[in-house]
């Protein structure tokens, strides 16, 4: 397994501005993990400004600052719509460049300000001690700059970093997760650094081309970069097929090839591309206004064929309605494609966005697609949760092997929390006695016991269940395990699973996540305990890995290792 050198320490002691804010908690300091998570759970979009027209002509940027510094730093609070000249400093959780209003050091963040970025920026959000700016212009670039291989980057939801030099991304996302895990997660930079419990980050092989799902929306609406919608309903030519617009549910970039896909899904997206607007399939896009239309998604899903070990598609068309002869003709575009073996239906009829429908129907081929993961066969069908890069998640289970460090006579019982498809609990099956697997989607679980069978593995019981539902009986059914694997989502854990866990003492916990605020959160109640909520910590944080599984994005996933103190 391959590691960088540990980047994070050498640039967190680089980086002054860190080290003050940590020293010195003002009002004007880091936006707190709270409020930011309250800004991020409840966004209030406002229209993205296009370009310089929208500058505020009456006061250049930097008059703009200069006035605001008379005001002294502790009155000093941007209003919405002002232009501030901002330089980013940092790249923050969630992938935002953190920039310090010159001399104020007020707070502001921008989404795609990229560090050493000096740019102008408008206030289109205020919240409790920071600001949120869009970029209007940049006026000089960042450090570490690398062109964007794809069209769409400086747009597109899906990639937010993509020219930021790769390892720049993986020092940005090894400073988060150290940040978080002493602020939020109140351990010690000492501690993390003298009982060698943070690892530098693992970085991806593949930069590109690393994701096997990828879910596109259809809307009644292109939005092009930097103009207005596309407002011409009922006209196919603006139609879109494609991501949506950061912070906007019902704006959607055209997409005709996306670099984190592989090419046999690109080849997909391309046929479909080039078909569904025609005029005599009288297929329309579904509208999250009126709730009008037919076509919702196109999920794009790949895996390999577990004897041969050739890729296989899966393509699933959540659509409105049931009404099969209307996908007929995108099937006949797509069908002779070598790699589809499984065409599905999903059929949504929520107003809400998502792509899981109540009913599913197989149209051509298989139901389901199969992968190998750690020398193990997996079955996955449209809506079981599967970890979206597969090389690397061949990397993550084995660390959490390693973590789990069963002694491999038989003896142990392993609890697998958010257990998925199986795929952890599986693998570490081989070593245990049994296995025990919770999770919430059905869907899941049958795979879970389709897949234990496929691999003729007898010690493993799976139960679909919620775990932020459970109750005093929840462990009753299974022996007190040697080790819990929790990898939640995420909102990482309920206070009620935190409570058991603390209850059940369990020799050791392995915590993954993909999402290190909450995962710091979580680490505080279990390590540290929690007044408000009448908790003591039992545990010590003995290992700590963040794995990069998404270049050019934000998201960072980590495993944890917990002993009993
Ligand atoms: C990050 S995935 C991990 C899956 C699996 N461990 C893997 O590596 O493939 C989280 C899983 O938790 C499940 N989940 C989410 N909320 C849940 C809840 N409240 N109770 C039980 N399972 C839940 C999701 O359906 C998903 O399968």
């Amino acid at each position: 397994m391959a590691a960088i050198p540990s980047h994070g320490l050498r640039c967190f002691n680089s980086h002054p501005w860190l080290q003050t804010l940590r020293r010195n908690p003002s009002p004007h300091s880091f936006p707190s993990f709270t409020s930011l998570s309250v800004s991020l759970s409840s966004p209030s979009p406002v229209e993205e400004d296009s370009e310089e027209s929208q500058l505020d002509t009456t006061a250049n940027p930097s008059s703009t600052n200069n006035s605001k510094k008379k005001e002294g730093n502790s009155s000093f609070f941007p209003k919405r719509g002002q232009t501030l000249e901002l330089v980013c400093e940092s790249l923050a959780f969630t992938g935002k460049g953190l920039c310090k209003v010159s001399d104020t050091g007020f707070v502001v963040m921008c989404d795609r300000a990229l560090p050493g970025e000096r740019f102008i920026g408008r206030v289109i959000r205020k919240n409790r001690n920071y600001a949120e700016v869009t970029k209007i212009k940049t006026i000089s670039p960042h450090w570490d700059f690398v062109e964007a291989p794809c069209e769409h980057a400086s747009h597109c939801g899906g990639c937010k970093t993509q020219n930021l030099l790769y390892e720049a991304q993986l020092r940005a996302k090894e400073e988060q997760v150290r940040d978080l895990v002493v602020r939020v997660g109140n351990f010690s930079d000492k501690e993390l650094e003298c009982f060698d419990i943070m690892k530098p980050i693992i970085p991806c092989d593949s930069q590109f081309h690393y994701r096997n799902k990828m879910e596109f929306s259809f809307g009644s609406k292109t939005w092009l970069p930097g103009g207005p919608l596309q407002d011409i309903q009922n006209d196919a030519a603006g139609y879109a097929l494609g991501l949506h617009v950061p912070g906007f549910f019902d704006k959607f970039l055209n997409i005709n090839k996306c670099l984190l896909q592989s090419e046999p899904a690109n080849k997909v997206l391309k046929a479909i591309q080039e078909s569904w607007r025609d005029p005599n399939f009288d297929l329309s896009p579904y509208d999250v206004h009126s709730h009008a239309g037919f076509l919702k998604h196109l999920m794009l899903r790949l895996g390999r064929d577990i004897n041969t070990g050739l890729p296989e598609l899966m393509v699933n068309f959540v659509t409105s309605s049931y009404k099969p002869e209307l996908l007929k003709p995108l099937l006949e575009q797509i069908s002779h494609i070598p790699e589809v073996v499984s065409i599905v239906n999903n059929i949504n009829t929520s107003i809400g966005n998502t792509s899981v429908g109540e009913d599913e129907y197989t149209l051509l081929g298989k139901s389901t697609i199969t992968e190998t993961l750690r020398g193990l066969a997996f079955e996955i069908s449209a809506n079981s949760f599967f970890q979206t890069n597969t090389r690397q998640a061949e990397v993550l289970y084995e660390i959490v092997e390693e973590y789990a460090d069963l002694k491999g006579d038989g003896s142990e019982i392993v609890l697998d929390l958010f257990c998925g498809t199986g795929t952890i609990g599986l693998t570490l099956a081989r070593r245990a006695r049994h296995v025990y697997g919770y999770e919430v989607v059905p869907q899941a679980i049958s795979d879970a016991r389709r897949n234990a069978k496929l691999n003729e593995i007898h010690n493993a019981t799976f139960v679909q269940g919620d775990l932020n539902k459970i109750d005093v009986n929840f462990g009753k059914d299974f022996p007190k395990p040697d080790i819990v694997i929790s990898d939640p989502n995420r909102p990482g854990m309920h206070m009620k699973l935190i409570k058991y866990l603390l209850r059940l003492q369990s020799p050791r916990i392995i915590y993954v996540s993909c999402n290190p605020a909450t995962c710091a959160r979580d680490l505080d109640y279990l390590c540290h305990g929690s007044v408000e909520h009448n908790i003591k910590g039992c545990y010590k944080l003995k290992r700590l890995q963040p794995v990069d599984m998404f270049p050019n994005t934000p998201h960072i996933e980590c495993v944890c290792l917990l002993e009993l103190q």
